[in-house]
C-alpha cells in the first residue's frame, strides 16, 4: 500500500487559510496537509490494521520521540471503531526512544536513547509505529532488534513515508502519506526539537531552517 501519494509539485496550503501557532509564523511555508486529513487518514489505517490483527492482542510499540501524536490517535481510533463494531481489540503500548537527526540530515549513527530490552515482545503481534521513513535507516535497524526478541508477527505503520528511494516499499504495512523528499515538521515531527506542538504537517522555511539551526 503506497497511502496517499503526494506529488512532487503540491504547493500545500496557503498558511492564511488556517490557524497555527503565530510564533511560528515565519518560519513555515505551508500547510502540507492540514490536521484533519492527517486524522481522517489515520482513522482509515485503523481500519486496516484491524482487519490484519483481527483477534488476536495488539503490541504496539511506539517509535519516540516523533511518532507520539500518530500512536495515540492511531489507538484511540482502534479503541472507538473496536467499541463500534463490537470487536474489541486489547492493545497494550510500548515506547522505544531512537535518534538520529540533527538539523535536517540523518547521521550514521542510530542510538537507542534509554532501555533496548524489548523482551516483551516475544510471541506478541506487533505493530510498529512511527511518524516517518525518510532513508529507511531507523526502521531498517529497529526491525533488526525487534527480530531478535522473536514476536509472533511484526508489522508497521507509517504517518510519512518519503518518495527517496524504493526501499521503503517493503519497510511499512501500512502508509498514511507518501511525500516528495522535503523535509516537513508538525506533528510532532521536529527539526532540532522544534515545531513538535504543530498540529499541522507543514514545509519549513529557509529562514525557520536558519533560525533553529545547531
Ligand atoms: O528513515 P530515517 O532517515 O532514519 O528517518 C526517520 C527517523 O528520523 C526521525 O527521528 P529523529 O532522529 O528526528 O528523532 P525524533 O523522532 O526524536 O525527532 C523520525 O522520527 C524517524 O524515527
Ligand atoms: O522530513 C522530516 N521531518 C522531521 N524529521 C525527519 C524528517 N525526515 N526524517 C526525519
Amino acid at each position: 500500500k503506497r497511502g496517499i501519494v503526494i506529488k512532487d509539485d503540491w504547493p500545500g496550503y496557503s498558511l492564511d487559510l488556517f490557524t497555527y501557532p503565530e510564533h511560528y509564523h515565519e518560519d513555515i511555508e505551508n500547510v502540507y496537509i492540514p490536521h484533519g486529513v492527517i486524522m481522517n487518514r489515520i482513522e482509515r489505517l485503523a481500519r486496516y490494521i484491524m482487519e490484519d490483527f483481527e483477534d488476536s492482542k495488539i503490541m504496539v510499540l511506539c517509535v519516540l520521540k516523533g511518532g507520539y501524536k500518530f500512536c495515540a490517535d492511531l489507538v484511540e481510533f482502534i479503541k472507538v471503531l473496536g467499541r463500534s463494531s463490537n470487536r474489541y481489540l486489547e492493545t497494550r503500548v510500548e515506547f522505544i526512544r531512537l535518534k538520529s537527526y540533527l538539523n535536517d540530515q540523518s547521521t550514521e549513527d542510530l542510538h537507542i536513547i534509554g532501555s533496548s530490552d524489548l523482551s516483551f515482545l516475544r510471541g506478541k503481534s506487533v505493530l510498529i509505529v512511527e511518524a516517518i521513513v525518510d532513508t529507511g535507516k531507523t526502521m531498517k535497524a529497529l526491525l533488526k532488534h525487534v527480530e531478535t526478541f522473536e514476536p509472533k508477527m511484526v508489522k508497521v505503520a507509517g504517518l510519512l513515508v518519503k518518495r527517496v528511494s524504493n526501499m521503503e516499499e517493503s519497510l511499512t504495512n501500512y502508509v498514511g502519506f507518501e511525500i516528495p523528499n522535503q523535509f516537513v515538521v508538525g506533528y510532532a515531527l521536529d527539526y532540532n526539537e522544534y515545531f513538535r506542538d504543530l498540529n499541522h504537517i507543514c514545509v519549513i522555511s529557509k529562514k525557520g531552517k536558519m533560525k533553529y539551526k545547531i
